[in-house]
């Protein structure tokens, strides 16, 4: 056995596979309780060095459960541009993960030869984790790490590949965007910013003194006493439709949460009844899309833009945006690998799921377009300051993956520039009350879906008795489908109130306990 083998063979059974688990490189990668990953990390550091050889690049290891709880961990690795790996290689990952210890060499070789790698290119990985079990140098976000592997593999054009490099780029832009706002107060410069006691808050406080007092912000959940992920974090918010513990939110006052890996981000506020306003990933669509398409009229550029969501999207946001914003909008699946694909098919793709995870691609050309007009002499003011405000937004934007950080900011300069608050913001749309719901199957691979998950095909009768169910409400809409991340089946609903929506959503759970082997007590109606 030539040497690297036997060390392969050998190092692995440090790492040694627990009988009869089987994992699949899901949604975000691996993802379950970190006592099963040991063997995964090992294998997956492996894979990403085949990756890189192939490639011929420089490849990302993000080690992080992002808004699991603290207990499970995760991995997923990142492509040259920074996007996620390629479904043939998820497939991959997902062989290598099962095999059993005396196969992985013959796993591993098989991967080799299918792929024609050659085993003397040399490799480069990127690591990165999140704050999880330990600290160590080199904590890093996930998306600052996709930025990071980005700017390797395209020798610096993106900027530089350091995390005072990224820290600088965004905030000259932001900076450059934000002298557009005049007169801004100290109180329009503050923000509550939740940092799910995770990752985005030690970077937040890292990246404060570049930002050079235009924003205000007030950390809390910063790590220093809570948990992570718990009662706090933008998954806690956004499900929850309330406000994270710890937080000291005055009436009106613009707060955020970011989740575990500061990959996502909400927005909200109360109002002066103390009533809780959600401000999700669809409302950031809808602004962040709104501003651009006024800039690209203002520039006059003839630039299609559009904006990519899930079936979790809000029926308000996709009626706004298509009958009165006249933009594009396509669903795709769950899981930002669909959205980003979708997005990358337009000048400008923007894409959000409604949790708060997202960001905006412009494709090469647009970039182009845009790149040439700051320089053309002959425009007016009104179109000089737009593109240059389209050229700072572009330096803003995180284009390789959604960033809590880079998402902040581009909506902070937005809400800066159209001088609004966050209620004028809420007010573009009133979103339709909803709800969601997890239901516990014996094998939620029972389910299966079809348009963008909207539909479920199997089991049978299910789609049929969600169709009758949300006919009995008005401005309805429900659908299941298995989780990607957790062994839930989940639910969706909403109509016209919160009443209807909780009902809706309850009855549909138990069409799915009844109907596709639900395990456990049966679903309690929410009141
Ligand atoms: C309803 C929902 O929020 N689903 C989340 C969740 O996926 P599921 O497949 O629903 O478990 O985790 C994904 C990874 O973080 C995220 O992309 C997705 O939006
Ligand atoms: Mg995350």
């Amino acid at each position: 056995m030539p040497f690297v083998e036997l060390d392969i063979s050998q190092k692995s059974k440090l790492h040694p596979k627990p009988e009869g688990l089987t994992l699949q490189y899901g949604t975000a990668g691996f993802r379950t309780h970190a006592k099963h990953l040991d063997h995964i990390m090992f294998r997956m550091g492996l894979l990403a060095t085949l990756r890189s050889k192939k490639t011929k690049s420089t490849i990302g290891v993000m080690v992080t459960a992002s808004h699991n709880p603290e207990e499970d961990n995760g991995v997923k690795l990142i492509d040259p541009m920074g996007e996620m790996v390629t479904a043939l290689w998820e497939g991959y990952a997902t062989q290598l993960a099962n095999a059993e210890q005396d196969s992985l060499l013959k796993e591993l070789k098989d991967i080799i030869e299918k792929e024609d790698i050659n085993m003397s290119e040399p490799a480069s990985v990127y690591v990165g984790k999140d704050t999880r079990l330990m600290n160590y140098y080199g904590l890093v976000t996930t998306p600052q790490l996709h930025y990071m592997v980005c700017c390797c593999n395209t020798h610096g054009c993106y900027g530089s590949p350091t995390i005072e490099g990224y820290y600088q780029k965004l905030s000259q832009a932001f900076l450059q965007l934000t002298q557009n706002a005049l007169n801004r107060t100290d109180d329009q410069k503050r923000l509550l910013v939740d940092g799910a006691n995770g990752i985005g808050a030690l970077k937040m406080r890292e990246m404060e003194p570049f930002l050079r007092s235009e924003m205000q912000v007030v950390l809390s959940n910063d790590g220093s006493s809570g948990k992570l992920n718990h009662m706090c974090g933008a998954d806690y918010v956004k499900v929850q439709q309330n406000a994270p513990q710890g937080m000291n939110m005055g009436v009106g006052e613009r707060c955020c949460s970011f989740d575990g890996d500061a990959d996502r981000i909400v927005y909200y506020y109360t109002d002066s009844k103390g009533c809780f306003h959600l401000l999700d990933g669809d409302k950031i669509a809808t602004l962040i899309s709104t501003y651009l398409k006024e800039l690209l009229t203002q520039a006059g550029l003839n630039l299609q833009i559009a904006v990519v969501q899930t079936a979790y999207a809000n029926g308000s946001s996709t009626r706004y945006l298509e009958d009165v914003m006249k933009v594009t909008v396509c669903c795709t699946k769950t899981g930002v690998k669909h959205l980003h694909h979708a997005a990358q098919e337009y000048d400008i793709g923007v894409y959000f799921e409604a949790n708060g995870h997202g960001t905006v691609l412009f494709s090469k050309a647009a970039q182009k377009q845009i790149q040439d007009l700051v320089k053309d002499p002959n425009s007016n003011d009104e179109r000089k300051r737009a593109v240059k405000l389209l050229e700072s937004t572009i330096n803003l934007i995180n284009q390789t993956v959604g960033d809590a950080i880079s998402d902040m900011l581009v909506i902070e300069a937005v809400l800066a520039i159209r001088g609004m608050s966050a209620q004028d913001w809420d007010a573009i749309y009133t979103d339709l009350p909803n709800r969601q719901l997890k239901v516990t199957v014996s094998d939620r691979r029972v389910i299966d879906t079809t348009d963008a998950e909207r539909r479920a095909v199997s089991p049978e009768g299910l789609q049929d008795t969600i169709d009758s169910l949300v006919k009995k409400y008005k401005s309805a809409r429900s659908f299941v489908r298995p989780s990607g991340t957790e062994d839930v089946v989940r639910v969706y609903a909403e109509a016209d109130t919160q009443e209807s929506a909780d009902s809706l959503a309850h009855e549909v759970s138990l069409a799915v306990y009844r109907l596709a082997g639900g395990i456990g007590d049966e679903p309690k109606p929410l009141h």
